[in-house]
């Protein structure tokens, strides 16, 4: 098992005052691949939310990911923290008036990539590991769903990420697509990235072998080992 990166112990989430989990006791290694599943509105998101440090820890416990302890994590340490997180939404969120590797280039140029030649290739190699690398030049209305839900994962990749953060990434595909962005996610995995997905798709949580971590009732729970592909 590789090294801890994500340790939480007795941690409360709340949202606008409301307790929304409690008493979370999870600890994440790295090359782990976890699915969290969960009814609507069981605090899925709002736990991956605090892993990036959009929702704080602010409801007890002690709350450590990669070398960021978040119970006092300073606001100017938390772009840094981001930039090790790769995060993938339903929504793709894609800039729309710029072609593929546009987008791409924004978030390089943004996170202080500053050598053309660099930038150039770190696109190519992302594009290729997510098999788009003849569909840069498109537009993102010119793509499919899939296609842009890989560059969207090509984008989370850019800065080489410790850990994948993907709110239900297939929620908008049909399930063939879907299947196969959690091909690549797993790939990914595999190659010692830690991925974290929360989904209602359980056809594919029985494909693909991983963790599954289930938010129910205010608290998240370890059930059994998905059967391997
Ligand atoms: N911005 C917010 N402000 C206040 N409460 C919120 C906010 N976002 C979500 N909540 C509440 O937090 C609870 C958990 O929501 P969350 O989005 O984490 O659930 P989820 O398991 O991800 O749901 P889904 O499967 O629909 O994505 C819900 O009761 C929701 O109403």
């Amino acid at each position: 098992m590789g090294e801890i990166i994500v340790d939480y112990k007795g941690v409360g989430l709340s949202r606008d005052g409301n307790s929304i989990l409690q008493d979370l006791n999870l600890q994440i290694s790295e090359g782990d691949f976890v699915y969290l599943i969960g009814k609507v509105g069981s605090g899925k998101s709002t736990f991956l939310k605090s892993l990036y440090c959009e929702v704080l820890i602010d409801d007890g416990g002690t709350a450590y990911i990669l070398d960021y302890c978040l119970n006092d994590i300073k606001r100017n340490q938390i772009p840094f923290l981001r930039r090790k997180i790769g995060i993938v939404f339903q929504d793709f969120q894609l800039l729309i008036d710029r072609s593929a590797e546009k987008n791409l280039e924004f978030v390089l140029k943004a996170t202080g990539w500053d050598s053309q030649d660099a930038i150039d290739n770190r696109i190519r190699e992302v594009l290729t590991q997510v098999g788009m690398q003849n569909k840069g030049y498109k537009m993102p209305h010119e793509l499919s769903g899939g296609e842009q839900q890989r560059i969207v994962i090509a984008r989370a990749l850019l800065n080489s990420p410790a850990l994948i953060l993907a709110d239900e990434p297939t929620g908008n595909l049909d399930p063939e697509t879907g299947t196969q962005i959690v091909k690549l996610l797993h790939e990914i995995s595999e190659k010692g990235t830690t991925v974290i997905m929360s989904t209602h798709n359980y056809a594919i949580v029985q494909k693909f072998h991983g963790r599954i971590i289930k938010c129910d009732d205010g608290s998240m729970k370890e059930v059994m080992i998905s059967s391997h592909s």
